[in-house]
């Protein structure tokens, strides 16, 4: 497969070729510290190719779920199957370094007293590539990742971006069939981490090998994922794509934690089609049902900030696509292609409102309230 660096440097062409990914089978898998349930009764399923982020807070369990993908934890119970193989149960885990897989750690963990070069031909120590290949196949990823001059460099001589790019080129360059990344762009700064975001994608895809990839931010994850799944406390809550995750979040948690402008409590009025009108401090909205709740019931109202956006006053709307409320404006901010505003509402304080024009601090305003981006969640979420 032929691609074409993005990094620094002038771009190259390299061969590469395509890994296959292997499918990952998570069923059942708990482990706890004392009394710390990290992991409780977690299953997912990875097809193989696929990128699955796994989104959630810190202490969340993500760091221990992706440490016992790749045999560094044990596990209390449960299974974990690559392809054909379990390699972990209960009492029997089979080491990381028998698992064919590659992994990028947020401190890029390379050995200091390496050159660049030695750091990813450590890889290749146990793999069947003869000896006298490996220098071309070191030089050949180094290259892929924009560090093709670097090779005789020690990691103190690098930047941190640079030394994220070794951590890739070791992770890739025996062609592994799964591929593990623990936050592995929160040491570096906002321009980077979207450069390097990219590149993380475009070289795992086109290395044809599976990914776990676990980050506590959500741009990131959407940009990323195949597959997202969300975990709270040692549990997986919600498992999707990104799309069907930022349409229908499954609990509160989840549409809080993806991402939302604001929200309050409402009461059930009427029931449509999988929506639902709410009254809110006395404003009546239709809005998305998830789950169940019945007429007359408190629910949760979140809503997106992809739902909102000022309107001038006496718009007219359709309310089954759009509701309207009224709000007092906050704060205004600046965002080159407009201004997002923080606005009081009757459905609370609302962040990122958006608008062409900057309206002042203390005026009143009009919103419009996407029905598909607001959502009412029952008791029982
Ligand atoms: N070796 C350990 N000994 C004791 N407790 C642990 C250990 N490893 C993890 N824990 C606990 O298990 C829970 C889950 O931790 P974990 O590191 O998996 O979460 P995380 O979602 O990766 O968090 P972060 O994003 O901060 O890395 C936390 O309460 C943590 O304190």
């Amino acid at each position: 497969m032929t691609a074409v660096l993005a990094a620094s440097g002038a771009p190259a062409s390299f061969e590469l070729p395509a890994g296959t990914g292997v499918e990952v089978e998570i069923s059942g898998v708990s482990r706890s510290f004392g009394s710390v349930a990290a992991l409780d009764d977690v299953s997912l399923a990875i097809e193989p190719g696929q990128i699955a982020v796994l989104l959630g807070p810190s202490g969340s369990g993500k760091t221990t779920l992706l440490r016992a993908v790749a045999g560094i934890e044990t596990v209390d119970a449960g299974t974990i199957r690559l392809g054909e193989r379990v390699l972990s149960r209960r009492g029997s885990t089979t080491s990381a370094d028998r698992r064919d897989l590659g992994m990028v750690f947020q401190d890029y963990a390379l050995w200091p007293h390496m050159t660049v070069r030695d750091n990813v031909a450590f890889a290749l120590r146990r793999t069947r590539i003869p000896i006298a290949d490996r220098r071309a196949r070191v030089d050949e990823v180094l290259g892929r990742v924009g560090l093709g001059e670097h090779g005789p460099r020690y990691p103190n001589e690098l930047s941190g971006g640079q030394q994220q790019r070794v951590a890739l080129a070791r992770a890739i360059v025996a062609n592994p069939s799964l591929l593990l990344f623990d936050e592995p762009l929160s040491n570096l700064d906002a321009d980077l981490r979207e450069r390097m975001r990219v590149e993380i994608s475009t070289l795992v895809r086109e290395s044809g090998a599976t990914a776990i990839y676990i980050t506590h931010d959500q741009s990131e994850a959407f940009a990323l994922a195949d597959v997202i799944a969300v975990v709270e406390a040692g549990r997986i809550v919600q498992v999707g794509s990104p799309e069907s995750i930022f349409s229908h979040p499954a609990t509160p948690f989840v549409a809080r934690f993806t991402g939302i402008s604001g929200g309050s409590n409402g009461t059930l009025r009427h029931l449509g089609d999988g929506r639902a009108v709410v009254d809110v401090s006395g404003c009546e909205l239709w809005v998305t049902l998830i789950g169940q709740a019945m007429p007359g019931e408190r629910v949760d109202v979140i809503a997106r900030a992809t739902a909102l956006a000022i309107v001038p006053d006496g718009t007219r709307v359709d309310e089954a696509v759009h509701g309207l409320v009224e709000g007092t404006v906050i704060d205004s901010a600046y965002r080159g292609a407009g201004y997002d505003h923080v606005v009081e509402s009757s459905l609370g304080r609302l962040t990122g409102v958006r608008d062409a024009q900057s309206h002042p601090r203390g005026s009143r305003c009009m919103i419009s309230v996407a029905v598909a981006a607001t959502f009412a969640f029952g008791n029982n979420r």
